[in-house]
């Protein structure tokens, strides 16, 4: 079996899967177990791992899994190219591993252009057209990533609550700082939608944590929860054929 890990900023996903086929499929913040609910008597005979995270994490994670399956773990980072698909980045190692991947499941579902909305600890935004060449992308902060810098960068902004997909002019400052989030959001995601169509892109697809809310206010996009780890299967697959 293989083992599959997408290994964000905030939270990782891993997938055991044989061949195509998935046999489970977990979700866990970094200080927890980081493999919580995986079946014990599961033999892994090889680990594939995309990840943004900071280099010592990434080292804790090779030692942990090594230790825990005595086998080598395989990195996959951001590519040049790869069946067709064109990366815009002079220099593609730059680029997050969890983008690429992303955009190389898109790209080898139906091999015409699309959007990548990946709303995760940071957002980010793909575009590669029906020839297969990313045009580029955008990074921006991210839900809980906006929230925390209003709370600790600004002394007088004090608010509580949860993210809510009202837009409407806040009168308090929980209202305002909420509504503000839901208001630039849905305003990005417009702005998606535009871009897409002036470039000729039809498929808008949405993944990460916050898909559900960017959903929610309005992008008109089909949700894949997993996409990045579809496209790291992939690519491996690929590999080990060769
Ligand atoms: N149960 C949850 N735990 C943590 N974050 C959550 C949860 N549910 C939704 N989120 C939202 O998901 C975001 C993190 O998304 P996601 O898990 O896709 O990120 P990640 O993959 O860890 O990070 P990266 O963007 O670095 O890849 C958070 O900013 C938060 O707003
Ligand atoms: C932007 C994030 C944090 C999104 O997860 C990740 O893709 C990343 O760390 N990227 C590195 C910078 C870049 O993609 O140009
Ligand atoms: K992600």
């Amino acid at each position: 079996m293989r083992l599959l890990i997408d290994a964000g900023n905030t939270r990782l996903k891993w997938r055991l899967a044989t061949g195509d086929a998935v046999v489970a499929e977990g979700l866990g913040a970094f200080d927890d177990d980081l493999l919580s609910g995986f079946p014990a008597t599961s033999r892994v005979r090889r680990i594939s791992v995309s990840t943004v995270a900071a280099e010592p994490r990434r080292q804790a994670l090779t030692e942990y899994l090594e230790a825990r399956f005595s086998i080598p773990v395989a990195y996959h980072w951001a590519e040049s190219g790869r069946g067709g698909l064109v990366n815009a980045y002079e220099d593609p190692r730059r680029m997050g591993a969890d983008r690429w991947h992303a955009m190389y499941a898109a790209w080898i579902e139906t091999r015409r252009g699309f959007v990548v909305v990946d709303a995760g600890s940071a957002i980010t935004v793909d575009f590669v057209d029906d020839a297969g060449r990313h045009i580029g992308g955008y990074i921006l902060p991210g839900v809980q990533m906006m929230l925390r810098s209003l709370k600790t960068d600004a002394a007088r902004i004090l608010f509580d609550g949860t993210p809510a997909s009202d837009s409407a002019p806040g009168t308090t400052t929980g209202e305002c700082v909420h509504h503000g989030v839901s208001w630039m959001l849905q305003s990005a995601t417009e702005r998606v939608l535009t871009d897409a169509e002036q470039m000729g892109i039809q498929r808008v697809i949405v993944t990460g944590g916050d898909a559900g809310f960017l959903l929610q206010l309005g992008l008109k996009a089909d949700y894949r929860p997993d996409l990045v780890l579809d496209g790291l299967a992939a690519i491996d697959a690929e590999d080990l054929a060769l």
